[in-house]
């Protein structure tokens, strides 16, 4: 039998990094070959197991291509400055790019395309398997109502996140407009303030909460005249995004290079 895919974690002492370590060291189907940090930050150079109390004898390093030309696949949840040089660092390793990342401009999102004809590329905005599920029956419900129920993403979370609407969020709305059979850019309201006029007939609307701990929590409401429905999902481990982001990174093993998601990685 041969070895398993070697697994690099990018911003290793962030939330999710941590998350992400301790999920490949406990996988029986990757082994954990690197992690990256940040230049300069204090971690560089260290020994993750003395850091962390896993991952003994991974020395922690700011130099990304390096780790990555040990790795089949690097998981990236950081920044959409950061995962663009990884995607291009990626491409170089040919190896997997697992990016969770969020808050990409359009500009960005078109930049990450060229790397993706070298390597595989899964990019979602949640890799949880419940908001994967949940996106797809956004898209059921939104295709069998007409305009006259109005569309409203809700999401909450914690008082760190720097970016609004939530990745997650932009999915859902991208599903209710699939299945409306619009385009989200064209409809998109967010961020109401003041006097804002009567709600436009077909828009689809966000509101963020920020506040505390609260791992990520989302409702996508459709309100009718004398009725609404609603459609929850709340997360209270992030180790439900981690365990999807290493699935993806396996699933991504015999793939061609390209652009996939989590739908393409859950079969669904
Ligand atoms: N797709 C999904 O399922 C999920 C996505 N996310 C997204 O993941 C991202 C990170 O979230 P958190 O871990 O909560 O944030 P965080 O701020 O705790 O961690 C980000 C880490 O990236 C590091 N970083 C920044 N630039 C870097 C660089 N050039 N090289 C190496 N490391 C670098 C930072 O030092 C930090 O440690 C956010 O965009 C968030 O929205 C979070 C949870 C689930
Ligand atoms: O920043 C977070 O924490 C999360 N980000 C993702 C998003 O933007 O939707 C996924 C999850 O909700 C947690």
């Amino acid at each position: 039998m041969g070895e398993l895919p070697g697994i690099v974690i990018t911003g290793a002492s962030g939330r999710m990094g941590q998350m992400l370590i301790r999920s490949v060291v406990a996988s029986d189907k990757a082994r954990l070959v690197g992690a990256v940090v940040r230049a300069g930050h204090d971690w560089a150079g260290r020994d993750l197991g003395a850091l962390m109390g896993v991952g003994h004898g991974v020395v922690v390093t700011d130099d990304a291509l390096e780790a990555f030309a040990k790795a089949q696949a690097v998981i990236d949840f950081t920044t959409p400055e950061a995962t663009l040089e990884f995607a291009e660092l990626a491409a170089q390793a040919r190896a997997t790019h697992v990016i969770g990342t969020t808050g990409f401009t359009d500009a960005q999102l078109e930049a990450l395309k060229p790397a993706a004809f070298h390597a595989v590329q899964v990019r979602a905005g949640n890799m949880s398997l419940g908001v994967n599920l949940l996106t797809q029956l956004t898209k059921k419900v939104a295709q069998a109502l007409d305009e006259d129920w109005d569309i409203e993403v809700i999401e909450a979370h914690h008082n760190r996140k720097v970016d609004a609407p939530s990745g997650t969020a932009l999915m859902l709305g991208e599903a209710a407009a699939e299945g409306r059979g619009i385009t989200l850019a064209d409809h998109k309201e967010s961020g109401r303030d003041g006097i804002t006029g009567a709600r436009e007939k077909g828009a689809i609307g966000f509101s963020a909460i920020r506040g505390g701990d609260i791992v990520g929590e989302h409702d996508v409401l459709f309100a009718g005249m004398g009725e609404r429905i609603v459609l929850r999902h709340i997360a209270t481990d992030r180790g439900i995004f981690a365990r999807g982001a290493v699935k993806a990174a396996l699933w991504g093993q015999d793939k061609e290079p390209g652009q996939y998601d989590m739908m393409d990685v859950l079969g669904l």
